[in-house]
């Protein structure tokens, strides 16, 4: 079959190939209102104009104001139907075949702007952030840094998916500076904490669910339709203050340590994009419970590659690749295991995957590891770094490698500024 083609011309290598379609939210100038759009090559495709043009004509959405409004989360609570419903209008409409707005001067001025020019905000409103912790290979390491040799991975971890609530009002968008955080922090052997800067900075190169329909409170979701609560997937740098971290955590987990930022991508993949990327997910010894065994066990071929870019330097300099197929426990299992004892989820909440490093110490997924705690400088650009320095940029960049195109997410970025005086 031949490949599907747009008439707005992408660049081979472009993350946004007419296959991939992914969701934003953006400003056409800086006094425009936010409406929702699609990356197509070097543009976006305002989807408020498609609406208003009367383009959306299959059944579910030809009277819908889902794409009238200034975020996502109408349109992901909608559900599979009307997301591949979308997706068909949006393939044919963009397909080199088609004339309607191929043809139509006006309406492809107003509809298609080009990506340089336009702010991007906050796909979703996010209500609320919760962070797994399903590498095995992270877990470990983080044990072994943490808590020691004795059971860097403890029993549990093989039986759920482990997590923790996270903070949404602090999930930015790329491209937000992140000011170091202050708190305390116990140097090792030290007698007294201390208060201060953080000095032990660090980036967590993650995926995140963008949860579609929610599910009633009291109400939980069957494994085996956990799927149809998927839009889609954004990348995600859970920043830790590892110092802060470490002082803190016990017993109760994850605090201030994690709050202070967490930075997603702009664009939202949508699980059908990932179709053709799909692979089989790790097998799992011991085997789960019921509730979390499902018939099709998922997981996607998902090339991730952090990048660090120091203050005044031109170019980033590699400091991770790993892929998204190393993570144990599936996305399903996860969105699952959240609502078992009936808690509620609600469209656009995030649900990251937890750090995703791989087996190699090339693969690890944080600087924590990477370096060990800060044991073994890492050679940035001819640098040394241990931990995030003052203007460091970090890059997330993800994408999936097809014969004929590729499906990527853009990027996830964030430059850390001095912390408050
Ligand atoms: O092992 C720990 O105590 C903490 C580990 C983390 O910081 C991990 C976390 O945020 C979850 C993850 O990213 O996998
Ligand atoms: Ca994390
Ligand atoms: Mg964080």
């Amino acid at each position: 079959m031949a490949v599907l083609k747009s008439f707005v011309e992408v660049h081979p290598d472009s993350h946004f190939p007419i296959q991939n379609l992914p969701y934003g939210v953006f400003k056409p100038q800086p006094s425009s209102s936010p409406r929702p759009g699609v990356a197509i090559g070097d543009y976006v495709l305002d989807l408020s104009e498609v609406a208003s043009a009367g383009l959306f004509d299959g059944p579910l959405l030809r009277n819908s104001d889902s794409f009238l409004q200034p975020n996502l989360n109408k349109f992901v609570s909608l559900g599979r139907p009307a997301w591949k419903e979308a997706r068909a209008t949006l393939q044919k409409l963009l397909s080199a075949t088609e004339p309607t707005l191929r043809d139509n001067k006006e309406l492809r001025q107003k509809a298609l702007v080009p990506l340089s020019s336009v702010e991007l905000l906050l796909p979703v409103v996010v209500g609320d952030y919760t962070d797994f912790f399903t590498s095995l290979h992270h877990t470990k390491n983080c044990g072994l840094i943490f808590r020691g040799p004795q059971t860097p991975v403890l029993d549990n971890w093989y039986r759920l998916p482990v997590a923790y609530h996270g903070r949404a009002s602090s999930v930015v968008i790329s491209g937000t500076d992140i000011v170091r955080p202050r708190g305390q922090a116990h140097p090792s052997g030290g007698s007294t904490p201390y208060f201060g800067p953080s000095l032990k900075l660090d980036f967590e190169l993650e995926m995140a669910t963008i949860v579609g329909p929610g599910n009633e409170l009291g109400k939980p979701v069957d494994i085996n339709n956990a799927e149809d609560h998927i839009f889609g997937l954004v990348l995600m740098n859970d920043w830790s203050a590892r110092d802060i971290q470490a002082w803190e955590y016990i017993p109760l987990g994850p605090f201030l340590g994690k709050s202070f930022g967490t930075t997603i991508s702009p664009w939202i993949v949508t699980l059908e994009a990932l179709e053709p990327f799909a692979s089989q997910a790790p097998k799992q010894d011991p085997p789960p419970l019921p509730y979390l065994t499902e018939k099709v066990s998922k997981s996607y071929d998902i090339s991730l590659e952090a990048h660090i870019k120091p203050a005044g330097h031109e170019d980033s300099g590699v400091v991770t690749r790993t892929n998204l197929n190393h993570l144990y426990w599936t996305l399903t299992q996860q969105l699952a295991h959240h609502t078992i004892n009936g808690c509620n989820l609600r469209p656009g909440d995030l649900l990251g995957t937890g750090t995703v490093s791989g087996p190699e110490p090339e693969s690890r997924g944080c600087l924590l590891e990477l370096t060990w705690n800060g044991q073994n400088a890492l050679s940035v650009n001819g640098l040394n770094r241990k931990f995030l320095e003052d203007g460091d940029e970090v890059i997330i960049t993800g994408y999936c490698k097809g014969s004929d195109y590729t499906i990527g997410f853009g990027t996830c970025s964030g430059k850390i500024v001095p912390a408050a005086p």
